[in-house]
């Protein structure tokens, strides 16, 4: 498989009030193929997000390069997804709108809004097309955005913490979900969360950010199928071991 995204030892230092700087991620390497689900794992503050956001274009890095398809990434693009912890809905168009939006302004209207329904009925929003964004709750806000997105169906999907706010049934069904678009398109996912089961539940490699300044510390390849059970025996040792390696490391 050939690389989707190389990271080559990036850093990122923020500077803060006075004189004071914040070395939030240092020499992470990290190469990605294509069709890869990426789990970034690690405590909360170790850089997950400044990651992704590098990742994304939104961010630049103090040193180091990102390419995606081997080209270096200088500034967002559609190709690139990013889903936050916060869902971004425009509040004044309808949640099929909404959902039709990213399609409409790319022109791309054929069965425009039969695709919006199909892909709300797969986050499991069926019922709520024309509910504005206000009117639904945050989880079910981030279920939306989470359709708009794949209706693009983007190359690259970057996801950071997108099921936080979600109650345990919506997540493991988004999960299933996850996983059977996963099967279907060559989509890769870079996803950050700080939750082991979720880590374990998706991804196909699970990648450990931890330390000061935040870089790479350990990775795990999980080649299990989907659905997965957590209690697969190789599943619960690698559980063991990432558990150990956060009681170790000041990961
Ligand atoms: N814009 C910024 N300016 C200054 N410091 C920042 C900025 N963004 C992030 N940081 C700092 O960089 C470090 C990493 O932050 P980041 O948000 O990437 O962590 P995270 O692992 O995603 O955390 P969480 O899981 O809590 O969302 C933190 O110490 C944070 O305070």
């Amino acid at each position: 498989m050939t690389d989707k995204i190389r990271l080559s030892d990036i850093s990122k230092i923020f500077k803060l009030s006075g004189r004071k700087r914040k070395a939030a991620l240092g020499g992470v390497r990290l190469s990605v193929a294509e069709g890869d689900f990426v789990v970034v794992l690690g405590r909360s503050g170790c850089g997950k997000s400044t990651l992704l956001n590098i990742v994304a274009g939104m961010v630049p890095p103090t040193a180091g390069e990102v390419t995606v398809d081997g080209s270096a990434v200088d500034r967002p693009d559609p190709s690139r997804i990013l889903l936050t912890q916060q869902p971004m809905l425009l509040p004044w168009l309808t949640v099929l709108e909404n959902v039709a939006f990213g399609c409409k302004l790319r022109g791309e209207t054929e069965d425009l809004l039969l695709r919006a329904r199909t892909w709300l009925e797969r986050v499991h929003m069926t019922g709520h097309e024309s509910y504005l964004p206000g009117e639904l709750s945050q989880g079910m806000q981030q279920r939306v955005c989470l359709a708009r997105a794949l209706m693009g169906q983007p190359d690259l999907l970057l996801m950071d913490e997108p099921f936080g706010a979600l109650d345990t049934f919506t997540r493991s069904r988004l999960h299933e979900e996850m996983m059977r678009i996963r099967q279907e398109t060559d989509i890769t996912v870079v996803f950050v969360t700080h939750d082991l089961d979720e880590a374990l539940a998706l991804g196909s490699r699970v990648v450990l950010l931890g330390g000061e300044p935040g870089h790479i510390m350990a990775e795990f390849k999980l080649d299990r199928s989907y659905p997965r059970d957590p209690a697969d025996p190789v599943l619960r040792g690698v559980k063991e071991e990432i558990m150990e390696l956060f009681q170790e490391v000041s990961l």
